[in-house]
């Protein structure tokens, strides 16, 4: 027997097969709903719940496209604004396969299916399974299939399984992927063993954590248990998140013998979701310099670095931090490169080639990945510097972004703006000389 409580009526919906409850929120664009909906909702979304009373109240964003592709999303939870990391994702599969020659992907959370339709399609794989836990999403699932593939080709296969189940059976089938997409709600972290026990070496794991309060340093102790990390409030927790969650692999791909290494790190405001593309590859050795420990002094707005031999002597450099405490630090978490630049030129020459930059009219796609590529510098350290933070310790107005990074690189200094916060710079410049910059731009203007 499951018991199951609503606790607020915003956002999505959560299973946790251990405590056996179900959070639901709310917060669909083409419909509101009333308490005793959202209860009869949250029974309804429910795996475990029979399939004729689920199958009763399907909400339903109707028909929609993607890249010209139509599909229904029947009752599904679906969003357009998560198209972009669908996007990422199809690309990078598709360069799997023409470095393979062969391609099977796993969608382990597939809502509707138009994920594994667009593996199918775009990245012309060769088997997908399509994996959703909420048996009530079958038809849809099917249908959106079918209209890409007929059923009889055999190039794909649709299951209602709990997501680790699925991945253990065909981890026991030795039926092993090239690419396994892991789109859950919440933190994926009890996802993560059975995903890389069934990834083929040199595979692709694309994994998201929609957990902004961890991220934010909100709870501690419930990154500790998801990631293995301590995560205090830091002024980029959203990089944070991200840092976060690719620790959170290589801990538990090191468990298992094999190290990981990012291609790609997004983050999208709307969740918020991050995700990471990660390679897996035999050996349990990582490179230990990127899997350690940051701290953020509040007084003086630098961040360290610490490996686990500093940890004795953390410390920040500047004066009042040594006696008023005021580092922060959090950890461990992934401090090395969120992307590789190689990877990200590749995934966006097949863009072009496949027409998608400059047809939204707002080249966004291409407007992101050459961020991400701007963002791979080797030079630029963990974090950002936000220019509202700047301009408050500052006590100045803050200077267009454009004329700060051009000063910065005149000065020497690495610098490229974030796809994590448009109003912020990463760079390898201190806050003490970046106001100083800052302060003699204003002077100029004056
Ligand atoms: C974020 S939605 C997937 C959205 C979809 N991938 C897309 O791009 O539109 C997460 C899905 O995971 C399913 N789900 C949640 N927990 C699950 C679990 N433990 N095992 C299998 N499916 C699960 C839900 O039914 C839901 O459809």
């Amino acid at each position: 027997m499951y018991s199951y409580k609503v606790f607020s009526l915003s956002s999505s919906v959560f299973m946790n097969k251990k405590t056996k409850f179900q959070l639901l929120f709310f917060h669909h664009h083409n419909f509101t709903t009333s308490f005793s909906d959202a209860m009869l909702l949250t029974l309804a979304f429910s795996p475990h719940f029979p399939q004729t009373q689920c199958c009763n109240f399907v909400p339903g964003n109707g028909f929609q496209v993607e890249r010209g592709l139509e599909f229904d999303t029947g009752g599904a939870f679906y969003r357009r604004e998560s198209a972009t990391g669908r996007d990422l994702g199809v690309l990078a599969a598709s360069l799997q396969k023409k470095v393979n020659g062969s391609l099977r992907v796993l969608d382990a959370l597939c809502g509707c299916g138009i994920r594994s339709a667009r593996y199918l399609k775009e990245a012309e794989a060769d088997f997908v399974a399509a994996n959703d836990g909420n048996e009530c999403y079958g038809k849809t699932i099917v249908d959106n299939l079918s209209r890409v593939c007929v059923k009889e080709e055999e190039k794909w296969v649709v299951t209602h399984l709990e997501a680790n189940r699925v991945m253990t059976d065909y981890y026991v089938e030795k039926s092993f992927f090239d690419f396994i997409d892991i789109d859950s709600f919440g933190s994926d972290s009890s996802f993560l063993r059975s995903a890389i026990n069934t990834l083929k070496y040199g595979g692709l794991l694309y994994v998201t954590s929609t957990d902004g309060f961890s991220s934010g340093g909100h709870r501690p102790h419930h990154s500790l248990a998801a990631y293995g990390a301590y995560v205090r409030p830091m002024p980029y927790s959203n990089e944070i998140g991200l840092r976060m969650l690719i620790g959170g692999v290589v801990r538990e791909a090191a468990l298992l013998g094999y190290h990981i290494t990012p291609l790609f790190s997004y983050y999208a405001y709307h969740g918020p979701v991050f995700r990471v593309l990660l390679r897996l590859n035999r050996g349990k050795l990582h490179d230990s310099r990127h899997y350690g420990f940051i701290g953020h002094c509040h007084q003086c707005g630098n961040s360290h670095e610490f490996s686990w031999d500093q940890l004795g002597r953390m410390s920040c450099s500047c004066s009042v931090s040594k006696v008023s405490n005021s580092l922060k630090v959090s950890g461990p978490l992934w401090t090395g490169p969120l992307h590789d630049a190689a990877y990200l030129m590749d995934m966006l020459d097949l863009a072009k080639q496949w027409g998608w930059i400059g047809c939204d009219g707002k080249d966004s796609l291409e407007k992101l990945i050459k961020l991400m590529v701007d963002e791979s510098d080797p030079r630029l350290p963990f974090g950002f510097i936000n220019l509202d933070e700047m301009a408050s310790r500052a006590k100045i107005n803050t200077p267009p972004l454009k004329t700060l990074m051009s000063a910065m690189h005149e000065k020497g200094y690495a610098a490229s703006r974030s796809h994590i916060t448009s109003n912020a710079i990463k760079t390898n410049c201190s806050m003490t000389e970046f106001i100083k910059i800052a302060k003699e731009l204003q002077q100029v203007s004056v």
